[in-house]
């Protein structure tokens, strides 16, 4: 595991990153989501060396990190960092020599990568000739074409179409499936929400909350129920142990002392005639979200 331990960074009197500490597991995508200015790319740069941490520790398997284990990461940066007037497979080939891969080895590599991402056929163009959403495939491809130990990747998925979000999300799923942990930034929530095992939720520089998506919604949960039923549901009102949030006909959304005082609701509707729904009010990680940073 890679952990990001009581990390702290200041920018002159801008103290951007306060004690930030969390795990990223092998064979997980951990998703690090958190707005404008959060400190993610920060993070990333301390954990990649690029910057040095003012305090604080980044560590593998309980030691401290290693040049070697930094040299072996795949690392997308926010600049990026391809070279706009080399062919994308030059440029690729010339990364996995870089990691000590043969130049043949490298080309079979690469190739085959590209053909995933569907850019197989762009191959031979300069990075600049390609469109903007291709030229990230291109670099998601750089990230992956030396068989990382671990994959860092700042907003991957920014400026990609849903096809090629799919078929990204699908090589990264099956590099984390191969035991490699990864990292990946991201604004879009529904993207984390979709793909991510942990999340890691950032704001001002600090964590305000990690966890699987079943966990935090299960730490953020409100105890709330909602019922639908063919009929009425006024009589909920008078059920014991329960306080009644909205009501529109058979619809009721309600707050229960303890879940059997909610399933006495249930098997009550059960025996007043047809129940259409019935279950604990689900909350969006968007939600869960706003919550935490506020
Ligand atoms: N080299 C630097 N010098 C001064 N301030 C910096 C530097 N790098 C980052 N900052 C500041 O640190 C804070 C965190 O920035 P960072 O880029 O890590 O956030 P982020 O979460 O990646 O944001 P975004 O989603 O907008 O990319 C910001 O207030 C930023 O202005």
């Amino acid at each position: 595991m890679i952990a990001v331990n009581g990390v702290n960074k200041s920018f002159g009197a801008a103290h951007v990153l306060q004690d930030v500490t969390f795990g990223i597991q092998p064979g997980l995508m951990t998703g690090f989501v958190g707005g404008n200015g959060a400190g993610k790319t920060t993070t990333m740069r301390i954990l990649l060396g690029v910057l040095t941490p003012d305090s604080g520790r980044i560590e593998v398997d309980g030691a401290p990190i290693t040049a070697d284990y930094r040299a072996g990461i795949g690392y997308m940066p926010e600049e990026r960092g391809l070279y706009p007037k080399m062919s994308v497979l030059d440029q690729l080939v010339h990364l996995g020599r870089l990691h000590d891969m043969s130049g043949a080895a490298a080309k079979t590599r690469a190739l085959a990568l590209l053909d995933r991402l569907g850019l197989g056929e762009r191959a031979g163009s300069r990075l600049e000739e390609l469109s903007l959403g291709n030229q990230q495939r291109a670099q998601i491809a750089a990230a992956l074409v030396h068989d990382p130990v671990a994959l860092v990747l700042d907003e991957p998925f920014s400026g990609l179409d849903p096809h090629a979000v799919d078929t990204t999300l699908q090589v990264l799923r099956e590099t984390a499936d191969t035991g490699v942990p990864v990292l990946f930034s991201s604004h879009q929530l529904d993207l984390v929400e979709r793909l991510c095992d942990e999340l890691v939720i950032l704001a001002d520089g600090r964590v305000r909350a990690t966890g699987s998506r079943a966990e935090l919604l299960a730490a953020h949960a409100e105890p709330e129920w909602e019922l639908v039923t063919a009929t009425d549901t006024g009589w909920v009102r008078d059920a014991r142990g329960v306080e009644v949030l909205s009501f529109d006909g058979g619809h009721v959304r309600f707050r229960a002392v303890s879940d059997s005082a909610a399933h006495e609701v249930l098997a009550d509707a059960v025996g007043r005639g047809t129940v259409h729904r019935f279950g604990p009010v689900t909350r969006t990680l968007h939600e869960i979200f706003t919550e935490v940073t506020r």
